[in-house]
């Protein structure tokens, strides 16, 4: 900190009378601790000024520079018409004239002059220089101003790209019509609400904080497999899924949801901060044009469940998220028993009307997230995603259950049928479809074996299994 002058000749200033002359009354020992203790004190704010990371100069009512610290120095002096740096005003006066004024308009005792007022330096600075400094003038006492300067050229750049990004962001979300661009925090919780959000999926601001699942219905996912996008979308940049979704109102409409991670995150607040975008787009028409396509490639003619082409390709792709993020995969065959009876003695379009109410005993007992197949004849497949064995073997048992009540009625005849079931869980040995295949057939010959009308659970020590 230095004392006013051409920028080579600034010298500190002295220490105000009024701290030098603090100790007058006191005896002389103690007067001249309290010199000592003023005079250490008036130098650690001298250190303070010179090393603070921003302009200060202090200056009387009529300008006069009275102290001031380098940064301000360095600021006002590309300013100064004479290379002189002793009056504030006059450094200011092509920039700033109304300081001046404010300063002698100013007439309380103390106080804040101005705050952060832009002064805006007409290319004077030079192409590398300050375009833009905020000045903070305050009146310390009746006779001294001290102004705080600092160079905001980089941050006014930058508040202007925020309120444009912010200006084009929100006309996009204001305009667009069948997209949700939502925000989701680290945990794939809703972040924020905004009109896009509303518009398509009818949810209101209760929304936030939700998991972003609650688009969905509730049996057509599962929580890992929201995680599983969730970290796809951190591994290749992206994260694509196609599928039901439920407005507020309960109404369905098919959506592709893609999830892509936000750059910047704050490590201190990894699940609170935004960390991802979710753009949620209503395709409900497009679904419906390659509704037909799907279908005819990926359906069982007969029964409406997927086919086994539908099925291999939903388990490849579960099994493959299984061995990124592990977590249980079961399957599940199904084989009624004695079906050929059925053919023989009710006819052909008989035993079909028995296929087709399996099938539909299967979907009414899984969950939507199941893949139920019918593999070919009167061989059905279940792929149950993040599920252990006892949980499936459970469900099993309970589509045997449903099919003991059951009674197929068609062309006249009513019949009654059981069903065999072969369970295996996916593990290091059996990690592809093939494998598990193989295993759930073993079980499921047990099962046929064992008399039919039961579940079995896959274990190494089958007859006939050979690991
Ligand atoms: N109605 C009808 N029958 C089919 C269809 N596909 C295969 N089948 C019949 O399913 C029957 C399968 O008989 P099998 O393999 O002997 O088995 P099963 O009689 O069920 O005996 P187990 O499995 O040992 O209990 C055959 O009669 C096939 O013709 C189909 O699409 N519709």
């Amino acid at each position: 900190m230095s004392g006013p002058g051409p920028a080579s000749g600034l010298a500190p200033e002295p220490v105000p009378r009024s701290c030098a002359d603090a100790g007058v009354d006191a005896g002389a020992d103690a007067g001249a601790a309290a010199g000592l203790d003023l005079a250490a004190e008036h130098e650690a704010l001298m250190q303070f000024l010179y090393l603070a990371p921003v302009g200060l100069v202090q200056a009387g009512t009529d300008g006069a520079i009275t102290l001031i610290n380098p940064i301000s120095a360095q600021l006002l002096m590309p300013l100064s018409r004479d290379g002189c740096l002793d009056n504030l005003f006059t450094a200011l006066q092509d920039v700033a004239p109304e300081v001046r004024t404010l300063c002698q308009q100013f007439t309380a005792p103390r106080g804040k002059i101005c705050d952060g007022l832009h002064i805006h330096l007409h290319g004077g600075g030079g192409r590398a220089g300050p375009r833009i400094l905020a000045l903070s003038i305050v009146k310390l006492d009746a006779a001294r101003l001290m102004g705080v300067l600092q160079d905001v050229t980089l941050q006014v750049q930058r508040d202007r790209q925020l309120r444009q990004s912010d200006a084009w962001l929100n006309a996009l979300l204001a305009s667009v019509s069948d997209y949700a661009l939502v925000s989701l925090d680290g945990a794939g919780r809703i972040e924020q609400w905004n009109d896009s959000i509303g518009r398509v999926t009818g949810y209101t601001r209760s929304v936030v904080g939700q998991p972003y699942a609650v688009f969905e219905p509730g049996d057509t996912t599962t929580p890992e497999h929201a995680q599983d996008l969730l970290r796809e979308a951190d591994g290749s940049g992206w994260s694509l899924d196609e599928g039901l979704r439920l407005r507020a109102d309960g109404t369905p409409f098919w959506a592709s949801a893609m999830i892509s991670p936000l750059p910047e995150r704050d490590p201190a607040a990894p699940d609170t901060d935004p960390a991802y975008c979710l753009v949620l787009r209503d395709i409900t028409d497009r679904r419906d044009a390659s509704e037909s396509w799907r279908q005819a490639v990926f359906s069982d003619h007969l029964t409406g469940v997927a086919n086994r082409r539908g099925f291999f390709h939903a388990a490849e792709l579960e099994l493959g998220r299984a061995r990124r993020y592990p977590r249980p995969v079961a399957v599940a065959l199904f084989d009624l028993d004695h079906f050929k009876l059925v053919n023989d003695t009710h006819g052909h379009p008989v035993g079909d009307a028995v296929l087709r109410a399996f099938a539909e005993a299967l979907r009414t007992t899984f969950r939507a997230v199941d893949v139920v197949a019918r593999l070919g004849g009167e061989e059905f497949a279940v792929l149950l995603p993040s599920t252990g064995i006892t949980q499936a073997c459970a469900v099993a048992r309970r589509v045997l259950a449903a099919v003991e009540g059951l009674t197929v009625r068609a062309d006249g005849a009513a019949v009654t049928f059981t069903v065999s079931a072969g369970v295996v869980l996916a593990d290091a040995q059996a990690g592809n479809i093939d494998d598990l295949l193989k295993r759930a057939d073993r079980a499921l010959y047990a099962a046929k074996a064992g008399g039919r009308n039961r579940v079995v659970c896959w274990t190494a020590d089958l007859p006939g299994v050979a690991a």
